[in-house]
């Protein structure tokens, strides 16, 4: 190994000929618009599809509820698993496979090894942002520049270059929707080419070819008593639902967020195509346009940012965002998130991550969230208000960890950035509206239904109880069999109490980063900030608990 060669620009490495290529799918999960297996295929006489499994999402998480549990919940590594054998089904069918590896430890040690021992002369894989995917990639590509291995990298995850974009933008982030939808144009095309057979897979010598493996053999334990959620994973899975999401071009013309239900399971109000786009089974290009062809048939259609295209310039603007914000992921020596005295306090915690807070509308959102590993926006956003700002004044880091674990799409550049705004310590900064954990569900589901469903032994609760189960005389509870502080917990803190004190905490802390403890703009009586930054995320809502406006 001597001095590292240059790395080939990318237009070049896309046609140069290799002997044998390896096209590493970390997510990308697909074989339509993929320009690094089509680059590979192009290319080389030889393309070795590999698959590493990360240790790093399956050893113990410190801050899971049980000991032992995993970094990534089993729903989400149950869907990966799906979309791996559904993506090893895709490449057999064009004469290929999915080479499955396990690493020891680090995943770059994997990957070189096998770039090695294969004689690979070409390395092709999409593009990542996320810090951790950076550090890890930089191991491989400094190993294959050494090694003379050519490597073409390019950007498929996202519909735009956030490196690109903040280049435009003068070398930083946009930090605004708007700011961001004006600087970015129109997307490019998806890469669709058809075709059917790929080059075959070449030796591999030395490597034990096993299928990819169970939940069971990745040590998930008894999974017996587990829910299986109501998503499969997968490439198949994704176009399917995406198809029949776009059939009804009334709907997808008229779709504006926030509006729609939270409370709706059996149908969901939204695409439920976050899982598939986190892996990358769904390539947001390919959505991005196929939502465009329906606009062009439909008379008129909504815009971003509550538009579903704008769905998507929303979660290129979190990518973007994330990707030129050093520390996004925490509030210390994050410039764009405002320094806030969070409390600590372990039992309020455990009482919100288990499900157990005593308020149905919040419980029953984070037992959806452990049983299917997706809830709805707006779900998201009433326990994640209730968590920080609204209600128990815990850092918004800690209810990102439990998200991050149970999310079947759990994604870093998402839930931090949904995270930072929830909590109004970045993007958004109206703190005094705050979600009601009564009268929000209500609103959209008197009866109570999604509550009976997620939490059984409230379903005999009469409906003028059950979003208040405390409120009910101790005969209605006996009569319901459910009575609180046994069956069902009593409310952990009084939510108007709470909420009241919430606010004047938000605001001594608004007042102290003003003061100089954060060199954040953020202003809520900023007006055109305003109009984009919050539309299609909150709803203004008489739901919300509210006091007089005050300017932070
Ligand atoms: C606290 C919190 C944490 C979140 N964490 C995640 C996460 O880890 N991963 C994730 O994909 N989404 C996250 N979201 C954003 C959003 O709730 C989900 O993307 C959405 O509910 C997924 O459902 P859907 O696919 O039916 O969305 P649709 O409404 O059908 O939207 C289509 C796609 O647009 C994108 N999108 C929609 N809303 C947002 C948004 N607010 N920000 C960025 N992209 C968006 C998603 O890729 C989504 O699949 C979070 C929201 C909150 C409030």
């Amino acid at each position: 190994v001597g001095d590292p060669p240059p790395l080939m620009d990318a237009a070049t490495a896309a046609t140069a000929t290799a002997a044998a290529a390896l096209v590493w799918f970390r997510k990308g999960l697909r074989v339509h618009d993929n320009p690094a297996l089509d680059a590979a295929r192009r290319s080389a006489a030889r393309v070795y599809p590999v698959f590493v499994l990360d240790p790093r999402y399956l050893r113990p998480d410190p801050a899971a509820p049980s000991p032992g549990s995993a970094r990534a919940g089993v729903a989400r590594v149950r869907f990966l698993l799906e979309s791996l054998r559904d993506l090893d089904a895709r490449l057999r069918r064009l004469g290929s496979r999915l080479l499955v590896l396990r690493a020891r430890d680090d995943v770059s040690d994997a990957v070189c090894a096998a770039l090695k021992d294969w004689n690979i002369g070409k390395l092709c894989f999409e593009s990542d942002t996320e810090p951790y995917a950076l550090a890890r990639d930089k191991r491989v590509t400094d190993f294959a520049a050494a090694s003379g291995i050519e490597v073409f990298s390019p950007v498929s995850h996202t519909l735009f270059d956030p490196a690109e974009i903040i280049e435009k933008n003068g070398g930083r982030p946009p930090l605004t929707y708007q700011s961001f939808v004006a600087t970015a144009g129109e997307p490019p095309k998806p890469v669709m080419e058809k075709y059917s057979e790929l080059p075959p897979i070449g030796d591999t010598g030395g490597y034990e070819l096993l299928p990819v493996p169970k939940l069971e053999e990745l040590g998930y334990g008894d999974l017996s008593q587990e829910y299986i959620p109501p998503f499969r994973g997968g490439e198949t899975e994704a176009l399917k639902r995406m198809r029949e999401s776009l059939q009804d071009k009334e709907w997808v013309a008229k779709f504006e967020k926030p509006k729609g239900d939270p409370s709706a399971f059996l149908k969901p109000a939204t695409t439920v195509l976050s899982p598939y786009l986190k892996f990358g089974c769904l390539s947001a290009r390919y959505f991005y346009h196929c939502i465009q062809d329906v606009y062009r048939s439909t008379k008129t259609h909504t815009k971003p940012p509550v538009s579903l295209a704008g769905q998507l310039l929303w979660r290129d603007f979190f990518y973007t965002v994330s990707f030129g914000t050093p520390n996004f992921h925490q509030m210390e020596g994050n410039k764009i998130c405002k320094q806030i005295p969070w409390r600590e306090n372990g039992e309020l915690f455990v009482a919100w991550r288990d499900g157990r807070t005593g308020y149905p509308w919040i419980d029953a959102i984070m037992i959806q969230l452990r049983k299917w590993g997706w809830m709805h926006h707006l779900a998201r956003h009433s326990v994640a208000c209730f968590l920080t700002r609204g209600d128990l004044y815990i850092h918004w880091e800690q209810g990102r960890d439990v998200f991050e674990r149970l999310l079947i799409d759990s994604d870093w550049a998402i839930n931090n950035g949904n995270w930072l705004w929830l909590s109004c310590s970045s993007f958004f900064y109206q703190y005094h509206r705050i979600y009601s954990p009564i009268s929000f569900g209500k609103k959209y589901d008197p009866n109570g239904d999604y509550i009976r469903h997620f939490i059984p032994v409230l379903k005999d609760m009469p409906k003028e109880y059950i979003y208040e189960p405390w409120t009910a005389p101790l005969s209605v509870q006996e009569k319901a069999r459910c009575i609180v502080g046994k069956d069902y917990p009593k409310p952990v803190v009084d939510h108007e109490a709470a909420s009241k004190e919430c606010r004047k905490r938000m605001e001594e802390a608004y007042a102290s980063n003003r003061l100089g403890g954060n060199p954040v703009k953020g202003n809520s009586s900023n007006s055109s900030r305003r109009k984009f930054s919050d539309g299609g995320q909150d709803v203004p809502d008489s739901s919300m608990s509210k006091q007089p406006r005050k300017r932070s």
